[in-house]
């Protein structure tokens, strides 16, 4: 098992923090400068304490000889006082700059998450969210706050490792003027080390963030032994130990892949170790020399160890470390999602009439493969669909039916043909005005764990609070006494996962995807898609239904597609798709006087009924 692309990119550690560097004056540029001012002042403060404290130790000697009162005591007074001033100074601007660290650690991570899903919610269609890329970063999204995932901590790890960083370049410094070559050394050393380090953590992150579709199957096995929906299949199936099974076996692989590859390499660490180590003996050794030697006093002496003992609270291996790499490791990312996802966003070049559709609705050589897909699903599409009629549309399973509907939604684009609308081509429409006019409901429709209302109103949400409309889209759904006889009415939540919730049937649940897609019609939507809009109900009840909707929008476009020819025979117009093509067009008459396939599908379907009915 090898790690998936686990090894960094180039300066991948660095961009990372950059990248929250970059969003942080986003959040609050005053706060920013504060930050980056503590940072100074925490990294100079304990600097000036060691060098007062270095010189101190120096100046006592010369102080005890010379008694209280002399210039040398006064002097050490002098140095004591800075020492202790900086030392106390240094605890307060550390206080005012971990508070502030936390603040805007905290409003990072909202805003991280804020603008991800703003950028996933902003494509017009629904093709990213089948891209395997960007079902990654979601995994990483939905994760973000838990976890190690937490660009929280990466601030508040920057506010940590920020003035350690400057404090041991000022320690450096220092240490120059000792021996420029051994400053300059510490002055290299440490930022290598740490970013050797970093880089370590992000190989260690990327190979637990980025391991997304194994992640994927095994959090999809968890949720299934656990979800209420698939409970009943489950357990009827008697497949629980065999879930269970297959989870253990995804478990036990993602443990030997943590124990293999989501840990520090032996090598860096032992390299990292060795070269301090080997750092601070040439030091001290060289300081020892130049001490017994004389070369150097007795308080630049102090000066010099106590600059050499303070890099070492540098945390280059602490969990503050790793937590800075983890934690910024999914900023990047989600940024550079952000940038992919608006450069796919298309110009709006044209605007629709108000009225539109008011002549037709054109598909026009229409061609059309799923992202990923080899073979297209629909291909040469010609069909004109007149504004004001109803359309039925039929084929076989997986004859292109809802693929041509989701493109007239404008969920997918067509990959070749164009649709226009009144002659306007939709490509060049803005997706979401258009779908204002749209009301749209699909066989896999959402059961919302909401109230009956919000089912109902999240069809226009803008009148939700209009009740004797929504009681108005409830009525030719019969489904009015069903929702008196609610715990709450209408305000009852349809879950029973939920306090005073209930569930309903498969056939209630479409009654109210129904009444969902009137009450949008109601609200002025102009073209009503159903796709098996009934299939849940009885095949009288369902031709009944539609029978209804029929009559309630008489003048409005209508697309229809459902397996029952006793619903489609009521369209004025009937296309049967095959292969993604237009194959028959016609009235039920027509088609039925031409003898083909709908023809043969309809008296194959019209005899069974009967014998059904019958016995
Ligand atoms: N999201 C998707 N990604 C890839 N292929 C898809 C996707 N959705 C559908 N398909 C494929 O496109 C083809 C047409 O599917 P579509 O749902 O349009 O058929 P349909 O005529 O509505 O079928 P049914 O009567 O079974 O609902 C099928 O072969 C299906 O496997």
């Amino acid at each position: 098992m090898t790690p998936p692309n686990a090894s960094p990119m180039r300066f991948e550690a660095g961009r990372a923090v950059l990248a929250v560097m970059w969003l942080m004056p986003q959040i609050s540029r005053p706060r920013t400068a504060l930050f980056a001012a503590t940072a100074v002042l925490v990294a100079a403060l304990p600097l000036t304490m060691t060098v007062a404290t270095g010189l101190l130790i120096g100046a006592v000697p010369a102080a005890a000889g010379a008694g209280p009162g002399s210039p040398e005591a006064r002097h050490a007074y002098v140095l004591l006082a800075v020492g202790v001033a900086a030392l106390l100074l240094g605890r307060l601007v550390d206080n005012v700059h971990r508070a502030n660290a936390f603040n805007l650690g905290r409003e990072l991570e909202l805003l991280v998450q804020d603008r991800l899903v703003t950028a996933v919610a902003r494509p017009a269609g629904v093709a990213h969210l089948e891209d395997d890329d960007i079902l990654a970063l979601l995994r990483i999204a939905r994760q973000l706050g838990a976890d190690h995932i937490r660009p929280e901590r990466a601030v508040r790890g920057l506010a940590h490792i920020a003035p350690e960083f400057l404090a041991a370049a000022g320690a450096s410094i220092v240490l120059c003027f000792f021996n420029v070559w051994i400053g300059l050394a510490w002055l290299v050393a440490w930022p290598a080390i740490f970013i050797a380090m970093q880089n370590e953590y992000t190989r260690v992150g990327k190979t637990a963030y980025m391991r997304s579709t194994e992640m994927r199957e095994s959090e999809y096995m968890r949720d299934l032994a656990m979800n209420a929906g698939p409970a009943k299949e489950i357990r009827v199936w008697g497949l629980m130990g065999w879930l269970l099974d297959r989870y253990d076996r995804q478990w036990a692989e993602r443990m030997d892949y943590t124990n293999r590859f989501q840990r520090l390499r032996a090598r860096t660490a032992v390299g990292v170790i060795g070269a301090l180590l080997a750092l601070t003996a040439v030091t001290a050794l060289l300081l020892a020399r130049a001490g017994l030697d004389g070369a150097v006093g007795f308080a630049a002496l102090s000066v010099y160890l106590v600059a050499m003992t303070s890099m070492f609270n540098f945390s280059a291996f602490d969990d503050t470390a790793a937590f800075l790499a983890l934690g910024a490791l999914p900023v990047p990312k989600i940024l550079a999602l952000e940038t992919e996802l608006t450069a796919d966003e298309r110009p709006v070049t044209a605007e629709l009439p108000a009225a539109a559709p008011a002549r037709s609705v054109r598909f026009e050589q229409v061609a059309f493969a799923y992202p990923g897909a080899e073979r297209p699903v629909i291909e040469g599409l010609d069909l004109k669909i007149e504004a004001g009629t109803s359309l039925a549309v039929v084929g076989h399973n997986g004859a292109g039916k809802t693929s041509l509907v989701k493109l007239l939604a404008g969920l997918y684009e067509p990959t070749g043909g164009r649709i226009t609308v009144d002659g306007t081509d939709l490509a060049g429409v803005d997706p979401a005005a258009w779908r204002t006019r749209l009301s749209a409901l699909f066989q896999d429709f959402t059961r919302y764990q909401l109230t009956v209302r919000e089912n109902i109103a999240l069809g226009a949400p803008h009148l939700a609070e209009d009740t004797d409309r929504i009681w108005k889209a409830c009525e030719p759904m019969g489904i009015r006494a069903l929702i008196d006889s609610l715990p709450n009415g209408l305000d009852t939540v349809l879950s029973s996962e939920y306090e005073g919730g209930t569930d309903l049937s498969g056939g209630q649940w479409q009654r109210i995807a129904l009444a969902r897609a009137l009450f949008a019609v109601q609200a002025g939507a102009k073209i009503l898609i159903l796709d098996e809009p009934a299939a849940a109900l009885d095949v009288r009840a369902e031709a009944e239904l539609y029978e209804q909707f029929l009559d309630i929008t008489a003048g409005l476009t209508t697309i229809v597609i459902s397996h029952r020819f006793s619903t489609v025979r009521r369209a004025d117009r009937i296309v049967v798709l095959d292969g993604g093509r237009v194959v028959e067009d016609g009235s039920h008459g027509d088609l039925m006087a031409l003898g083909g396939r709908y023809a043969e599908a309809f008296t194959l379907q019209a005899d069974r009924l009967a014998r059904t009915s019958r016995s």
